[in-house]
């Protein structure tokens, strides 16, 4: 039995009750009424008969006679006690049907008693006995309560089977009718709910007998169809719901990938890195299975992976991607290069662009069932950084969102790109910078700057831990004529080898560094002088080992300074100039060794230093000035020329001699402006000579190579010729052998060009040098000076002599006049004539001098050839027969 049954039921129950009981209770109490009403008419009945009838006896005091008729009276059952209580006899004649047990009481004497027995008995009937007008007694009737309760209890009896017949039977009815009226129906209704479909038709609603059922199912109808219009419109609002915080979680994501890219951004100093993880983090973003990042080459289209990013490897499987499949993309992507654009891409699709490929459709094979994003990134420099995003094909819906989140990526990873890239070249100029500025570019070793940085540490370190250290200065000996000689390239290749020979023989915590051109300094941080001595000694023989140096096998030797810490100083710089001063005492001795630094070399370096400062002043302060030396033809005595020899006598330093000061003007610098001041100087001197009507003599003047180097030379030389008008066969230069050696082409080119002018030429010290004797001939010079140490010892050794004699023989055979300096006696006169040298300059005519006294000299040269050589004529003679 159902609920609404077992409701219909219960509710049919206590309808029934309700009515039936009501009924039953209304009948119950008409009965009642009805039985007490009869009562109290026997009761009435009883007694009016005993009022009358008890008159007599009452009047004749005949108690039997009333007791009878009491008694008579009271054997209907609906009487309980009738009492007579007497007006002139105190007591009471009653009957009491229940006590007495019907028994007749003729006298009470207290009639009290009887009153409250029967105070509770409403059912009570009275009536006076008179008679002749005179009140005898008054019967008092009382009905028996027990009749009313078995009427009762008999009714209520028979009116309960009534009841539950009526319940039973109306019950039944009911039932069958409830349930065929409105049971049946509902489950019908019911049953067709249960089993109802949205997409069922209002036709199939089960029909209703009952118009109500019929306007339920109307109503129902009506509302499923409100229902199902409401639901449709929930569900479709539920669906947006979803989709907006699908969207907005979505974008959530986006942005909060986008923040983590950034932050990825300012942090990752590194380009794959930051590929690999803004390619992990677009593929986590949008859910990919597999995500790639190439780079591919437009030209050739070759493609490189650069990240790769799988949501599970172990299942999916796809990165086991090949190159042959990273190609086959590669060439799908070429298209989208030039727009730029994104493009998808079904792994169906892509393998039916190969059908009949057997390799390409195993290739790719393993996107069958996927959808592809090919996403360009960047076109850099005829490179495409591609991104492809891999999703199942059924999940694959690249949405605006999606897309838009990508383009946001793009454009961080554009800016973080062209940031790094900056950062990158940034700093590879600023490594570079930091190489060149620390480093020397030609032997990589470190540059007197960083040498200078270590050397602090090295020496504060030193002084902390009462340590020593040793400061050394290495020179390559005559390392400018390997330059000149050979040129530039050769002289480099020396230099990196030496510098790899001198880094062999230190330890790791020593320092080797080029401070120069041919200058090394080795900083030695805890080392003692004994060695630093031995360890100068390992670099000499390092040194001096032969090097081969593309076809030329050279041999060089070094000088080296050194410097100690702290006898010697005890900071970098003063260490360094000690070291300089040492070394500057090995090139004085004739280099090729090693000598440690001593105070009586730190005054020198401090003369040189003083030196180069008051040089610049020289001129401006007019403290130099230019003697002029003889130079005498040996054919006949006469003077023919002199050489222009600059002096300087400083306010405070006094005479300084020009073999201190000219080499130190040379390594300045300062000679190009004081060699040029010397020369307009000199020739001036001749054009007021030849003024004055003095022998023309032809005027020389010494050339350092600096002046020599110098491009405008000839076009200064001429210049200055043109401005004080000499002619410029007047005018000879001295160049040394050194000078013109460095560069032979070059020089050939401007001596050349001096020629050119008219102007002469000597070869100074001619000997001393690398002689070149090749380029000799080509050099084309007027003339070759004998340097002087050859003369000196003419009499004495026979080297110089034959070294005199053949360079007398072979300037003859160039066609060159040749000229002895530092000729001081008469023997080295006489060997000089004798073997045909042309001219002589020295002491034995006469020392340098001044313009004045040259003058004197001029007008009264001394006589000192051997009787029998051709007279001279003096200078004009001289110049004829030198043009
Ligand atoms: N012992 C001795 N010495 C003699 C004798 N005859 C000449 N001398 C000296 O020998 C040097 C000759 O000059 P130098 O070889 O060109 O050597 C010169 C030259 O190389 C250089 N010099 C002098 N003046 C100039 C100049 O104006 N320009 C350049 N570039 N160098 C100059 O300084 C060097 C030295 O010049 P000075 O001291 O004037 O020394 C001069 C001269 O005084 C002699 O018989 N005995």
């Amino acid at each position: 039995m159902n609920t609404i049954t077992r409701q219909l039921l219960a509710s049919l129950l206590v309808t029934v009750l309700l009515v039936i009981g009501s009924g039953g209770y209304v009948e119950l109490r008409r009965v009642v009424a009805e039985t007490e009403l009869q009562l109290r008419d026997t009761q009435s009945a009883a007694a009016a008969r005993l009022s009358r009838t008890l008159a007599y006896p009452l009047w004749n005091m005949d108690e039997d006679e009333a007791a009878r008729l009491v008694r008579s009276e009271a054997q209907v059952d609906a009487i309980q006690a009738i009492v007579v209580a007497r007006v002139d006899v105190e007591g009471h004649l009653a009957y009491l049907r229940d006590e007495l047990g019907g028994t007749m009481v003729r006298s009470l004497a207290n009639g009290d008693d009887l009153k409250r027995r029967f105070a509770n008995n409403q059912l009570v009937a009275r009536a006076d006995v008179v008679n002749r007008d005179m009140l005898l007694g008054v019967v008092s009737v009382y009905g028996n309560p027990e009749v009313i309760d078995s009427v009762m209890r008999q009714e209520s009896l028979d009116l309960l089977l009534k009841l539950l017949t009526y319940c039973a039977v109306l019950f039944v009815v009911q039932f069958v009718v409830l349930r065929a009226v409105v049971v049946l129906p509902l489950r019908r209704l019911t049953a067709w709910v249960v089993s109802w479909r949205p997409e069922q038709a209002a036709a199939q609603m089960p029909q209703m007998q009952s118009k109500e059922l019929s306007a339920l199912m109307g109503s129902f109808s009506d509302l499923t169809g409100r229902l199902l219009g409401a639901i449709a419109k929930a569900e479709e609002q539920e669906a947006q719901a979803r989709r907006s915080e699908a969207r907005i979680s979505a974008l959530y994501g986006f942005s909060r990938s986008i923040n983590e890219l950034s932050e990825l951004v300012l942090k990752v100093g590194d380009v794959n890195r930051l590929l690999q993880d803004s390619t992990r983090i677009m593929a986590v973003t949008l859910d990919a299975d597999l995500a790639v990042m190439y780079e591919v080459e437009l030209g050739d289209r070759s493609t490189r992976e650069l990240a790769l990013w799988e949501k599970d490897a172990t299942v999916q499987g796809r990165a086991l991607l090949g190159g042959a499949a990273l190609d086959a993309l590669a060439e799908l992507v070429v298209p989208l290069v030039h727009t730029q654009r994104w493009q998808t891409l079904r792994g169906a699709d892509l393998l039916a662009q190969h059908e009949g490929h057997a390799t390409r459709q195993r290739e790719l094979g393993v996107f069958a069932l996927d959808s592809l994003l090919l996403y360009p990134i960047e076109v850099s420099d005829g490179v495409l950084k591609l991104l492809v995003l891999v999703k199942p094909a059924d999940e694959a819906v690249w949405s605006s969102e999606e897309i838009r989140f990508l383009d946001d990526v793009r454009k961080q990873l554009h800016i973080a790109l062209s940031k790094l890239r900056l950062m990158l070249e940034r700093r590879r100029s600023e490594d570079r910078a930091l190489y060149l500025a620390t480093r020397d570019p030609l032997t990589g070793l470190p540059n007197r700057a960083l040498l200078t940085e270590r050397a602090s540490y090295a020496l504060s370190f030193a002084a902390r831990s009462q340590g020593t250290l040793a400061l050394l200065y290495i020179d390559i000996d005559d390392f400018k004529d390997v330059n000149d000689a050979l040129g530039h390239e050769v002289g480099d290749c020396l230099l990196v080898e030496l510098a790899k020979r001198l880094q062999g023989h230190l330890r790791e915590q020593d320092l080797l560094a080029r401070s120069g051109g041919d200058e090394f300094v080795v900083m030695l941080p805890g080392v003692d002088a004994d060695g630093a001595a031995h360890v100068a000694d390992k670099l000499l023989q390092a040194v001096t080992e032969v090097c081969q140096v593309r076809s030329h096998e050279l041999v060089v030797t070094a000088s080296i300074g050194v410097a100690m810490y702290p006898a010697d100083g005890d900071d970098f710089h003063t260490l360094y100039r000690n070291a300089d001063a040492a070394m500057y005492r090995v090139k004085e001795a004739g280099r090729n060794g090693c000598e440690f630094f001593t105070h009586e070399m730190q005054a020198r370096s401090a003369r040189h230093l003083r030196i180069v400062t008051a040089l610049r002043q020289a001129i401006e302060g007019q403290q130099l000035s230019v003697v002029y030396q003889p130079q005498m033809s040996l054919k006949d005595g006469s003077l023919v020329g002199a050489e222009a020899l600059l002096r300087w006598t400083h306010p405070e330093l006094g005479f300084i001699s020009p073999a201190e000061f000219i080499p130190i003007a040379e390594s300045s610098g300062l000679i190009v402006p004081v060699g040029g001041w010397v020369l307009r100087k000199a020739v001036r001197q001749a054009v007021a000579w030849r003024a004055a009507g003095g022998a023309p003599l032809r005027m020389a003047v010494n050339l350092s190579a600096a002046q020599f180097r110098h491009a405008d030379l000839s076009a200064m030389v001429g210049h200055i010729l043109q401005e004080e008008g000499l002619h410029p066969g007047e005018l000879e230069l001295e160049l040394t052998e050194g000078a013109v050696a460095q560069k032979p082409q070059q020089a050939i080119d401007v001596m050349n060009g001096l020629r050119a002018q008219g102007i002469h030429l000597a070869i100074d010290d001619f000997g001393t040098g690398y002689s070149s004797m090749s380029y000799l001939k080509k050099f084309n010079a007027h003339k070759l000076k004998i340097d002087q140490s050859f003369v000196r010892d003419i009499s004495r050794d026979a080297d110089d002599r034959a070294i005199v004699t053949a360079v007398i023989e072979m300037a003859k055979r160039l066609n060159m006049t040749t000229i002895a300096e530092g000729v001081e006696t008469a023997e080295q006169l006489a060997f000089l004539q004798k073997h045909g040298c042309d001219q002589i300059q020295g002491y034995i005519y006469s020392k340098p001098l001044t313009p004045s006294d040259f003058e004197a000299f001029a007008r009264q040269p001394p006589q000192l050839l051997p009787a029998g050589s051709p007279r001279a004529h003096g200078g004009l003679v001289a110049l004829k027969e030198a043009a």
